[in-house]
Protein backbone atom coordinates (compact mmCIF):
# COMPACT_ATOMS: atom_id res chain seq x y z
CA UNK A 1 0.00 0.00 0.00
CA UNK A 2 1.25 3.70 -0.69
CA UNK A 3 1.70 6.16 1.48
CA UNK A 4 1.17 9.26 -0.50
CA UNK A 5 -2.19 10.54 0.18
CA UNK A 6 -4.38 10.69 -2.83
CA UNK A 7 -4.15 13.82 -4.95
CA UNK A 8 -8.22 14.88 -3.98
CA UNK A 9 -10.45 14.79 -0.94
CA UNK A 10 -11.28 11.58 -0.13
CA UNK A 11 -14.01 12.88 1.92
CA UNK A 12 -15.90 14.79 -0.73
CA UNK A 13 -14.99 11.38 -2.88
CA UNK A 14 -17.05 9.41 -0.59
CA UNK A 15 -20.05 12.20 -0.90
CA UNK A 16 -19.76 12.27 -3.90
CA UNK A 17 -19.96 8.66 -4.59
CA UNK A 18 -22.65 8.17 -2.61
CA UNK A 19 -25.03 11.17 -4.32
CA UNK A 20 -24.13 9.44 -7.64
CA UNK A 21 -25.34 5.93 -6.56
CA UNK A 22 -28.44 6.81 -5.21
CA UNK A 23 -29.42 9.03 -8.59
CA UNK A 24 -27.83 6.44 -10.70
CA UNK A 25 -30.15 3.99 -9.27
CA UNK A 26 -33.14 5.99 -9.60
CA UNK A 27 -32.59 6.18 -13.54
CA UNK A 28 -31.94 2.90 -13.80
CA UNK A 29 -34.80 2.10 -11.89
CA UNK A 30 -37.14 4.25 -14.92
CA UNK A 31 -35.32 2.31 -17.68
CA UNK A 32 -33.21 4.36 -18.63
CA UNK A 33 -29.96 2.34 -18.36
CA UNK A 34 -30.62 -1.11 -19.73
CA UNK A 35 -27.87 -3.67 -20.52
CA UNK A 36 -25.41 -1.77 -18.21
CA UNK A 37 -25.48 1.13 -20.63
CA UNK A 38 -24.77 4.49 -19.64
CA UNK A 39 -22.03 6.39 -17.66
CA UNK A 40 -22.29 9.02 -15.20
CA UNK A 41 -19.87 11.98 -13.22
CA UNK A 42 -19.33 14.46 -10.61
CA UNK A 43 -16.21 17.16 -10.68
CA UNK A 44 -14.68 16.70 -8.04
CA UNK A 45 -12.38 19.41 -8.08
CA UNK A 46 -10.45 21.48 -10.79
CA UNK A 47 -8.60 18.21 -11.83
CA UNK A 48 -10.43 15.62 -10.78
CA UNK A 49 -13.83 13.99 -11.44
CA UNK A 50 -15.57 10.78 -9.90
CA UNK A 51 -16.77 9.00 -12.96
CA UNK A 52 -18.49 5.07 -13.12
CA UNK A 53 -16.43 2.35 -13.83
CA UNK A 54 -16.78 1.00 -17.50
CA UNK A 55 -19.02 -1.89 -17.70
CA UNK A 56 -21.11 -2.20 -14.50
CA UNK A 57 -24.87 -2.76 -13.67
CA UNK A 58 -26.57 0.39 -13.15
CA UNK A 59 -29.11 -0.73 -11.26
CA UNK A 60 -26.53 -2.32 -8.60
CA UNK A 61 -23.93 0.37 -7.82
CA UNK A 62 -21.91 0.12 -4.97
CA UNK A 63 -19.04 2.59 -3.46
CA UNK A 64 -16.18 0.26 -5.59
CA UNK A 65 -18.26 0.74 -8.75
CA UNK A 66 -16.86 4.91 -8.89
CA UNK A 67 -13.45 5.82 -9.38
CA UNK A 68 -11.77 8.45 -10.18
CA UNK A 69 -10.00 9.83 -13.06
CA UNK A 70 -8.05 13.13 -14.21
CA UNK A 71 -9.08 15.69 -16.77
CA UNK A 72 -6.99 13.49 -19.40
CA UNK A 73 -9.50 10.43 -18.75
CA UNK A 74 -6.66 8.69 -16.85
CA UNK A 75 -7.60 6.37 -14.02
CA UNK A 76 -6.07 8.33 -10.59
CA UNK A 77 -5.32 5.59 -7.56
CA UNK A 78 -6.99 2.83 -9.15
CA UNK A 79 -6.99 -0.35 -11.47
CA UNK A 80 -10.29 -0.38 -12.44
CA UNK A 81 -11.15 1.14 -16.14
CA UNK A 82 -13.23 3.53 -16.03
CA UNK A 83 -16.18 4.55 -19.03
CA UNK A 84 -15.13 4.07 -22.21
CA UNK A 85 -16.88 7.25 -22.76
CA UNK A 86 -15.01 8.93 -19.79
CA UNK A 87 -13.24 11.71 -22.48
CA UNK A 88 -16.91 13.08 -23.37
CA UNK A 89 -17.23 14.07 -19.72
CA UNK A 90 -13.77 15.34 -19.10
CA UNK A 91 -13.61 17.66 -21.96
CA UNK A 92 -16.76 19.29 -20.29
CA UNK A 93 -15.29 19.53 -16.99
CA UNK A 94 -12.05 20.97 -18.60
CA UNK A 95 -14.00 23.64 -20.68
CA UNK A 96 -16.68 24.72 -18.42
CA UNK A 97 -15.32 25.23 -14.48
CA UNK A 98 -18.91 25.35 -13.41
CA UNK A 99 -19.86 22.10 -14.41
CA UNK A 100 -20.35 19.95 -11.99
CA UNK A 101 -22.30 16.80 -12.96
CA UNK A 102 -22.77 14.70 -16.00
CA UNK A 103 -25.79 12.23 -16.45
CA UNK A 104 -25.47 9.90 -19.41
CA UNK A 105 -28.59 7.73 -20.38
CA UNK A 106 -29.77 5.15 -23.04
CA UNK A 107 -33.92 5.35 -22.44
CA UNK A 108 -35.98 3.93 -25.27
CA UNK A 109 -37.12 7.61 -25.92
CA UNK A 110 -34.05 9.28 -26.45
CA UNK A 111 -32.33 6.21 -28.62
CA UNK A 112 -35.85 6.56 -30.67
CA UNK A 113 -35.71 10.62 -30.57
CA UNK A 114 -32.11 9.97 -32.20
CA UNK A 115 -32.60 7.58 -34.81
CA UNK A 116 -35.96 9.42 -35.80
CA UNK A 117 -34.45 12.42 -36.06
CA UNK A 118 -30.52 11.88 -36.90
CA UNK A 119 -30.87 12.54 -40.65
CA UNK A 120 -31.88 16.51 -39.63
CA UNK A 121 -28.88 16.79 -37.73
CA UNK A 122 -31.04 18.38 -34.57
CA UNK A 123 -34.80 18.18 -32.95
CA UNK A 124 -36.56 21.16 -32.31
CA UNK A 125 -37.80 21.57 -29.16
CA UNK A 126 -40.22 24.56 -29.26
CA UNK A 127 -43.05 26.54 -27.39
CA UNK A 128 -42.83 24.00 -23.94
CA UNK A 129 -43.26 25.57 -21.05
CA UNK A 130 -41.03 23.07 -20.12
CA UNK A 131 -37.80 24.57 -22.36
CA UNK A 132 -38.15 26.84 -18.83
CA UNK A 133 -36.18 23.54 -16.96
CA UNK A 134 -32.91 24.69 -18.96
CA UNK A 135 -31.01 26.82 -17.04
CA UNK A 136 -31.05 30.30 -18.34
CA UNK A 137 -34.40 30.17 -19.74
CA UNK A 138 -36.96 32.24 -19.06
CA UNK A 139 -39.48 31.74 -21.29
CA UNK A 140 -41.46 29.27 -23.61
CA UNK A 141 -41.61 31.46 -26.47
CA UNK A 142 -37.91 30.27 -27.62
CA UNK A 143 -36.41 26.99 -29.29
CA UNK A 144 -33.70 24.39 -28.17
CA UNK A 145 -32.22 22.79 -31.04
CA UNK A 146 -30.74 19.11 -29.41
CA UNK A 147 -27.92 18.40 -31.67
CA UNK A 148 -27.91 14.47 -33.14
CA UNK A 149 -24.24 13.61 -33.67
CA UNK A 150 -23.86 10.02 -35.49
CA UNK A 151 -22.33 7.47 -32.79
CA UNK A 152 -18.46 6.36 -32.81
CA UNK A 153 -16.45 3.99 -31.18
CA UNK A 154 -13.71 6.96 -31.49
CA UNK A 155 -14.53 9.31 -28.72
CA UNK A 156 -11.69 11.47 -30.12
CA UNK A 157 -14.02 11.37 -33.28
CA UNK A 158 -17.20 12.54 -30.81
CA UNK A 159 -15.61 14.70 -28.51
CA UNK A 160 -14.03 16.58 -31.76
CA UNK A 161 -17.58 17.18 -32.92
CA UNK A 162 -18.86 18.00 -29.44
CA UNK A 163 -16.38 20.90 -29.35
CA UNK A 164 -17.70 22.61 -32.30
CA UNK A 165 -21.22 22.13 -31.10
CA UNK A 166 -20.06 23.73 -27.99
CA UNK A 167 -18.11 26.76 -30.03
CA UNK A 168 -21.33 27.47 -31.78
CA UNK A 169 -23.96 28.25 -28.82
CA UNK A 170 -25.08 27.42 -25.46
CA UNK A 171 -25.67 23.70 -24.53
CA UNK A 172 -27.65 21.82 -21.86
CA UNK A 173 -27.03 18.54 -23.65
CA UNK A 174 -27.01 16.44 -27.27
CA UNK A 175 -27.85 13.16 -28.58
CA UNK A 176 -25.70 10.61 -30.29
CA UNK A 177 -27.61 8.61 -32.92
CA UNK A 178 -28.43 4.82 -32.09
CA UNK A 179 -26.94 5.69 -28.75
CA UNK A 180 -28.28 7.87 -26.34
CA UNK A 181 -27.91 11.26 -24.67
CA UNK A 182 -25.92 13.38 -22.59
CA UNK A 183 -26.96 16.05 -20.25
CA UNK A 184 -25.30 18.35 -17.60
CA UNK A 185 -25.32 20.96 -15.15
CA UNK A 186 -23.98 22.61 -12.07
CA UNK A 187 -24.84 20.16 -9.88
CA UNK A 188 -26.75 16.75 -9.50
CA UNK A 189 -30.00 18.43 -9.05
CA UNK A 190 -29.23 20.87 -12.31
CA UNK A 191 -28.46 18.00 -14.58
CA UNK A 192 -31.45 16.04 -13.81
CA UNK A 193 -33.81 18.41 -14.23
CA UNK A 194 -31.92 18.46 -17.48
CA UNK A 195 -32.23 15.25 -17.97
CA UNK A 196 -35.49 14.73 -17.45
CA UNK A 197 -36.68 17.78 -19.34
CA UNK A 198 -34.96 15.89 -22.50
CA UNK A 199 -36.70 12.99 -21.92
CA UNK A 200 -40.04 14.91 -21.69
CA UNK A 201 -39.95 16.73 -24.61
CA UNK A 202 -38.68 14.08 -26.56
CA UNK A 203 -41.35 11.88 -25.76
CA UNK A 204 -43.83 14.90 -26.53
CA UNK A 205 -41.78 15.29 -30.35
CA UNK A 206 -42.16 11.47 -30.94
CA UNK A 207 -45.97 11.25 -29.84
CA UNK A 208 -46.55 14.20 -31.89
CA UNK A 209 -44.92 12.50 -34.90
CA UNK A 210 -47.01 9.59 -34.23
CA UNK A 211 -50.81 11.47 -33.98
CA UNK A 212 -49.93 13.38 -36.96
CA UNK A 213 -49.27 10.38 -39.48
CA UNK A 214 -52.71 9.06 -38.45
CA UNK A 215 -54.23 11.77 -39.67
C1 LIG B 1 -23.55 -2.06 -23.37
S1 LIG B 1 -23.53 -0.32 -23.32
C2 LIG B 1 -22.34 0.22 -24.52
C3 LIG B 1 -21.42 1.30 -24.04
C4 LIG B 1 -22.19 2.55 -23.69
O1 LIG B 1 -22.77 3.16 -24.58
C5 LIG B 1 -22.30 3.03 -22.34
O2 LIG B 1 -22.94 4.03 -22.10
C6 LIG B 1 -21.65 2.34 -21.19
O3 LIG B 1 -20.26 2.31 -21.31
P1 LIG B 1 -19.37 2.25 -19.98
O4 LIG B 1 -18.00 1.91 -20.49
O5 LIG B 1 -19.46 3.59 -19.35
O6 LIG B 1 -19.96 1.19 -19.09
ZN1 LIG C 1 -23.46 5.18 -23.93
Amino acid sequence: MSDTPPPYDVHRLRELAGELIVNIRELAQSGWTPATSSNFSRRLDDRHAAITVSGRDKGKLKEGDIMVVDFDGLAVGSDHRPSAETLLHTQLYRRFPDIGCILHTHSPTQTIASRLFAADGHVRLEGYELLKAFAGNSTHEMAVDVPVLPNSQDMTVLSAQVESLLDAGPMWGYLIDGHGLYAWGRDMAEARRHLEAFEFLLHCELELRRLRARH
